[in-house]
């Protein structure tokens, strides 16, 4: 039987709101309290090294309140680690980051990255930080992070959330089958598994019922709905598809709210 399925909700997107005024309004740290109560079992925030949405006040104040687990997105950076393992989040996903990009664009290059990475999981590590990888779903990208001592990999859904949006049937098929081997083969070799980026309410249950994943980090098109139905509301609306898509697989339905992370 499948392990229950994670909802980690990033609020990268509330800080880009309140940024857009130079303010303190809307609070990323109350909308994550909001998405908790609602549902979420963890939260996810990207510093990214431009601080365009998260700032390093908004890392400290979710490492202080925060009662779940907090995943720390970031690029593997020196100025990044350092603030890491002082801050010492339940988990680290390092991403790859290009200062001119709108979102991130692919999995890490970690063929490639793979010494300055294997010294950056160490380090993390060390610290006591569960470090995750956002990759691409490929076979031999699951054996490489294997390889580095990542005990987590996050595959990167985004090229099959085009395919969901452009309403290519074929190309969906073929995304969801690329992510289905390498969640497959990641969960053999002893990986566990995490999927997230562009899920939104039409891509999520195919998503969700591939078994080997336990946990999927969202953001941006819960955030856009909290416009529409409020945050509560849409974190609830994006939970029961989780677990609509789970069952429909013949799984059990998701992790109970609050639920801590292994
Ligand atoms: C790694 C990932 O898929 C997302 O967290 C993404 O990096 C979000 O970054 P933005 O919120 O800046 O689009
Ligand atoms: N790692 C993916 C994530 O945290 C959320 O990505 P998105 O839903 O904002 O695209």
């Amino acid at each position: 039987m499948a392990a229950p399925l994670r909802l980690g909700v990033n609020i990268d997107h509330v800080a880009t709101v309140r940024n857009a005024r130079g303010g303190t309004h809307p609070d990323p740290i109350r909308a994550a309290h909001m998405a908790v109560l609602a549902g979420a079992d963890g939260i996810t925030a990207h510093l990214r090294e431009d601080r365009r949405h998260i700032r390093d006040q908004d890392m400290e104040r979710l490492k202080r309140q925060l009662f779940v687990p907090l995943n720390f997105e970031m690029a593997a950076t020196d100025e990044m680690i350092a603030i890491a393992t002082r801050l010492r989040p339940h988990a680290c996903c390092l991403v790859p980051e290009k200062r001119e990009e709108r979102t991130t664009e692919g999995g890490l290059d970690i063929v490639g990255g793979a010494e300055h990475l294997r010294s950056a999981i160490r380090e993390l590590k060390g610290a006591g930080i569960r470090v995750s990888l956002f990759v691409e779903p490929e076979r031999e990208v699951m054996d490489a992070a294997c390889d580095l001592g990542a005990p987590v990999v996050e595959l990167h859904t985004g090229t099959y959330c085009e395919a969901v949006t452009a309403g290519d049937e074929a190309r969906v098929e073929h995304e969801l089958e690329r992510l289905r081997r390498a969640a497959t083969h990641g969960a053999s070799i002893g990986l566990e598994i995490h999927a997230g980026h562009g899920l939104d309410l039409r891509s999520v249950r195919a998503v969700a019922a591939i078994p080997q994943i336990v946990e999927l980090n969202i953001g941006h098109a819960l955030i856009g709905e909290a416009i529409f139905m409020g945050l509560d509301e849409a974190v609830r609306t994006m939970r029961a598809a989780m677990d609509e898509g789970r069952m429909r697989a013949g799984e059990p339905a998701g992790a109970a709210p609050g639920r801590s992370l292994p």
